[in-house]
């Protein structure tokens, strides 16, 4: 299958700014007219629609085990042959995939963002630039607490058993050794303006050799 597309990872930390560098990399790239495609990692949590509500609160969302890989491969795939995809909705307040999917048509610039996918071979063979986002874990932590009460329907209690249950100690198995594969480093994520601006330069690069061939 021959790639249509420029696939950048991006992965770090939960909190490090991922979502926003790669909307601030976007930014620079508006004018190229590419209307790009974000895949998020989260939107391919597996369905866990035979537990209860109170059982998948209990899972580990920051083992890879919980993330549907074959299906995230399966989507880069598609789309960077130029076929359109069925993306999953995922849902934070009810620890859910929902049944609706959302339709997303292929694009020469395809980023995928997530704390997991640096971990595994397979999926790393498919970018063509990997990113990782490193902030301090402080720094991390309080955006955390502040998004999820926010936007994810948490309680600060319930924040502070997950962060220290699953979520600090996975980062130090999985997300933190898996900057090593990254080929790029942008430390204090979105505020590091100069970072963000040299990776954007370097797709323009690629989005203008691809434009000659
Ligand atoms: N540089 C920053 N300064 C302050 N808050 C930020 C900054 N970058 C991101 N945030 C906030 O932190 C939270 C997580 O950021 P996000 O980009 O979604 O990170 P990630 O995708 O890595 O989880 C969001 O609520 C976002 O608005
Ligand atoms: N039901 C869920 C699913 C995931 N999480 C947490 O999301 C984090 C990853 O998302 P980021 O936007 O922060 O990268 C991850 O650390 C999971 O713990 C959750 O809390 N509940």
């Amino acid at each position: 299958m021959k790639s249509k597309s420029i696939v950048v990872g991006i992965a770090g930390g939960t909190g490090s700014g991922k979502t926003s560098v790669a909307h601030y990399i976007l930014e620079y790239l508006k004018n190229y007219e590419i209307n790009p495609v974000l895949l998020e990692q989260d939107s391919y949590y597996v369905k866990n629609d035979h537990l209860s509500f109170s059982e998948r609160v209990e899972l580990n969302y920051d083992h890879p085990d919980l993330i549907d890989f074959p299906l995230l491969i399966q989507h880069i795939k598609e789309l960077s042959a130029g076929n359109e995809i069925a993306k999953p909705i995922y849902d934070f307040k009810i620890y859910n995939r929902k049944n609706e999917v959302e339709i997303v048509k292929p694009s020469k610039l395809i980023m995928v963002e997530g704390i997991l996918l640096f971990t595994l071979e397979e999926l790393r063979s498919l970018f063509d630039v990997k990113v990782f986002v490193d902030t301090d874990d402080d720094e991390r932590l309080l955006r955390r607490i502040e998004r999820d009460m926010k936007e994810r329907g948490r309680s600060f209690d319930s924040i502070k058993d997950q962060y220290r249950k699953t979520v600090k100690p996975m980062h130090l198995e999985f997300v933190e050794p898996s900057k090593r594969y990254a080929d790029v480093i942008i430390p204090r994520g979105g505020n590091n303006k100069i970072g963000i601006k040299m990776v954007a330069t370097r797709l323009k690069h690629l989005l203008s050799s691809m434009n000659n061939t």
